[in-house]
């Protein structure tokens, strides 16, 4: 006879889902410049020299090789003045080639990154971070040009997996600009019944108890513990935390907020980390960008 300790959650991957997108998009990305002569484009900034942020913008910058959209590749030096960032955006909002621009986060201490994200083009905003994509998230009954691409990503996770969102109970963990909010946000646009915990929230334990969906973007190391899940319940881990590993070459390992072998037995669905939520942001980006070069030629 089984019992509770036999269950093993469906663990959802995000490297084969984000893989079986990529061809989708190249497939289009193929179409549109044989039918069209249209080759999407997006402009990659990367502003210093984090060792974390070049390996997501080598990451992208591969990824637009691999789908056949080309990349425009800014490297600007860590001390590089906020008025120089800004006419390099003004460039590439002005370059018809350019169907996207990002402009990789974190930005350097002493550059608004308000003020950056507020002067790309709406119409090039594949991050959709500009205050009023953001805002137009927020609004009932309007849609921003673009969402957010670790939110997009966690939706299209549960979407693939055939999990469905409507009147279910969703628990987001933190409340960041690029995660936790925005997510939050798509989550209510969906229908869903929303609660975000953060820092703050006295007993986080008790809201994720009764979630029927968890978003984790805390940033806290297996902060999530599998006796805080409810039976059943779909775990989408954002969280990408290095911890020390000795045992490792690298000396290191990312795991995420979630502790992933405790939820496993909970669960009825989880995503890994890595190999979860992280390869469906850099698909979405790329989803985000061929969207934008379809507007423009009217498709
Ligand atoms: N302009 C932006 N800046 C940042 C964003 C963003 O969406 N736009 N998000 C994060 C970082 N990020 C993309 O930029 C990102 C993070 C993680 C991954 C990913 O695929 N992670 C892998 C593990 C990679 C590894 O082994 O190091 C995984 O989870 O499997 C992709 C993109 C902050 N900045």
């Amino acid at each position: 006879m089984a019992t509770p300790s036999d269950h093993h959650a469906t663990v959802i991957d995000g490297k084969a889902i984000a893989q079986t997108i990529r061809s989708e998009i190249a497939l289009e990305v193929a179409t549109l410049s044989e039918k069209y002569s249209k080759v999407p484009g997006l402009a990659v900034v990367i502003v210093g020299c984090r060792k974390d942020s070049q390996s997501y913008v080598n990451m992208k910058r591969k990824a637009c090789a691999e789908v056949g959209i080309k990349s425009f590749d800014i490297n600007l030096p860590e001390d590089v003045p906020e008025v120089e960032l800004i006419a390099k955006v003004d460039e590439l909002n002005a370059n018809p080639e350019v169907h996207g621009i990002l402009v990789q986060l974190p930005l350097p201490k002493h550059i608004n990154e308000e003020k950056i994200l507020s002067q790309i083009s709406l119409e090039k905003d594949v991050d959709g971070f500009h205050p009023l994509n953001i805002g137009k998230l927020a609004m009932k009954g309007r849609d921003p040009l673009f969402l957010p691409c670790t939110p997009k990503g966690c939706l299209e996770l549960l979407s693939r997996s055939g999990i469905s969102i409507k009147g279910k109970k969703a628990v987001v963990v933190g409340r960041s600009n690029i995660v936790g909010l925005p997510v939050s946000l798509l989550l209510l646009k969906a229908d869903a019944t929303v609660t975000v915990v953060h820092s703050r929230t006295q007993d986080p334990e008790s809201y994720i108890r009764e979630a029927d969906i968890v978003i984790a973007a805390a940033g806290q190391p297996m902060m999530i513990k599998g006796s805080w899940i409810k039976p059943g319940a779909a775990v989408i881990d954002v969280g990408t935390n290095a911890v020390n590993d000795p045992s490792r070459k690298s000396g290191y390992r990312l795991v995420g907020d979630v502790d992933f072998q405790e939820a496993c037995k909970v669960a009825g669905w989880i995503t890994p980390v890595p190999g979860g939520v992280g390869p469906l942001t850099v698909a979405m980006l790329l989803q985000n960008t061929l969207e934008g070069a379809k507007r423009v030629i009217g498709q």
